[in-house]
């Protein structure tokens, strides 16, 4: 599969965890993605509408033969799959799916902005995405990724909450 992409996953309502991996099962079981690594999980407070539960964040490295739309409108299926409405801008969801990176691209159409537009100034996604990659390069910014989170503010607010193993990808997955 000839594409390159991480994905960002965020969780605040019921079973957190679950809608993770869930999530990632189901990306993983689309025949045209395949899931190549996966970040720890991490709590992190939440930010921009702040009278929310704790998210839970990760993101994943997938491979994949989709276009980018086509990618995004897979990902907007799991989410409905998995129970989520769109209510609240920024506010409580069992899961939200972002794309952050599509190989090197720089799109900008009215549904899809990769590289993700908010991506450099949220911590809940820099943190786990260097822990994938820590030579990321990000099209849209002249900067090293470890650079970046050095000056974010929010960094305090994103504490590793369950390790990867380390060993498989996907023994998370097994259950
Ligand atoms: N890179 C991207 N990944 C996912 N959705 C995107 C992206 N760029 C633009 N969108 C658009 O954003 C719309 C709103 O998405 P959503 O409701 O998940 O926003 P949000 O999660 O509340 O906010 P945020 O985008 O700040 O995370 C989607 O319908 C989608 O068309
Ligand atoms: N900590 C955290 N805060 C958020 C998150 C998220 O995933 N994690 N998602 C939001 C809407 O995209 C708004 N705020």
């Amino acid at each position: 599969m000839k594409n390159d992409v991480y994905i960002a996953l965020g969780s605040n309502m019921g079973n957190r965890e679950r809608y993770l991996l869930d999530a990632i099962k189901k990306i993983n079981q689309h025949p045209s993605i395949s899931v190549v690594n996966i970040s720890s999980i991490y709590e992190t407070d939440p930010i921009g509408f702040t009278d929310q539960e704790q998210f839970l964040n990760m993101v994943i490295h997938a491979n994949t033969d989709l276009t980018a739309f086509q990618l995004l409108l897979s990902l907007q299926e799991i989410e409905k799959l998995l129970d989520r409405k769109r209510e609240v801008k920024w506010g409580p969801r069992t899961l939200d799916l972002d794309i952050l990176l599509y190989n090197h691209e720089n799109i900008e159409a009215e549904q899809l902005i990769v590289p993700h537009p908010r991506m450099h100034e949220r911590a809940f996604v820099l943190i786990p995405l260097y822990e994938l990659n820590k030579d990321i390069s990000i099209p849209t910014l002249d900067k090293p990724i470890s650079t970046i989170i050095d000056q974010l503010q929010d960094k305090e607010g994103v504490r590793i909450w369950k390790q990867k193993n380390g060993v498989d990808v996907f023994a998370l997955l097994e259950n």
